[in-house]
């Protein structure tokens, strides 16, 4: 007998901002594990709005609705702060364990950021410095967008993440820079059999990097691949 695995399943999920329409009406999506799930749509679609589900920040109808490697992405805080599930989004803060989440901008360094996430392996922490070629010394009030981002993708790399949500968080980086990481991506999924969904709105070097597209119109999911 076959048996059915996904690192991402929302089932019959209905969501929308109080007072608004919904944005999702009888939701359905499945990620299979070692899945690089690109996530697109027109503005507005509700892509931010979906990852932010997935990452357990919306209370979402019962335990059954959404779930992220079996547990309830909103109910199981545990998946979060293990960092098993991260998520990288737009703004410039970072859910850290039970920390909560911790800007980003202020009078401080990028090595006070990344060397104050305890139970991190040395060498991972120190791949990921170099990959992102970070300067430890950057002053976290002084950087340019794209130098604060590589420090938030730092961070949100640290843990050996199982599910890793990404949104737009590429968009500050040079070219380099976001190849190398993407590269990166698909070797923790080869490597490691974790799962990535990339909302992105620029396909560059995207083509041969993606194992599955996702299409939001109209609240509902228009699998492509
Ligand atoms: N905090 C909020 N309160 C109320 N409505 C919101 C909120 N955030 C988003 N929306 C609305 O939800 C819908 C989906 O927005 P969302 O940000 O998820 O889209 P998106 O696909 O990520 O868009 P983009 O490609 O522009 O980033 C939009 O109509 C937006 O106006």
């Amino acid at each position: 007998m076959e048996v059915e695995s996904s690192s991402i399943k929302v089932n019959g999920m209905q969501f929308g901002y109080s007072g608004d329409n919904p944005i999702f009406v009888d939701f359905n999506l499945k990620i299979s594990p070692r899945s690089r799930c690109l996530l697109v749509g027109a503005n507005g679609s509700g892509k931010t709005t979906l990852l932010k589900i997935l990452a357990g920040k919306h209370m979402v109808g019962g335990r059954n609705v959404v779930r992220v490697l079996d547990f309830s992405s909103f109910h199981d805080t545990h998946l979060v702060c293990s960092g098993d599930l991260s998520y990288l989004g737009g703004s410039w803060t970072k859910t850290i364990g039970s920390a909560g989440d911790v800007p980003l901008q202020g009078d401080f360094s990028a090595e006070h950021m990344i060397f104050g996430v305890e139970g991190i392996d040395p060498i991972r922490r120190e791949k990921l410095i170099d990959l992102l070629d970070i300067d430890l010394q950057w002053r976290m009030h002084k950087v340019s967008d794209g130098q604060r981002r590589r420090v938030q993708i730092c961070l949100g790399l640290l843990h050996p993440f199982q599910v890793l949500l990404l949104d737009e968080v590429t968009v500050d980086l040079d070219v380099v820079a976001r190849m190398d990481l993407l590269e990166f991506f698909k070797e923790e999924c080869e490597q490691r059999g974790c799962t990535i969904v990339y909302a992105t709105h620029i396909f560059d070097g995207l083509e041969s990097w993606a194992t599955d597209l996702a299409y939001i119109q109209d609240g509902d999911l228009k699998r492509v691949i």
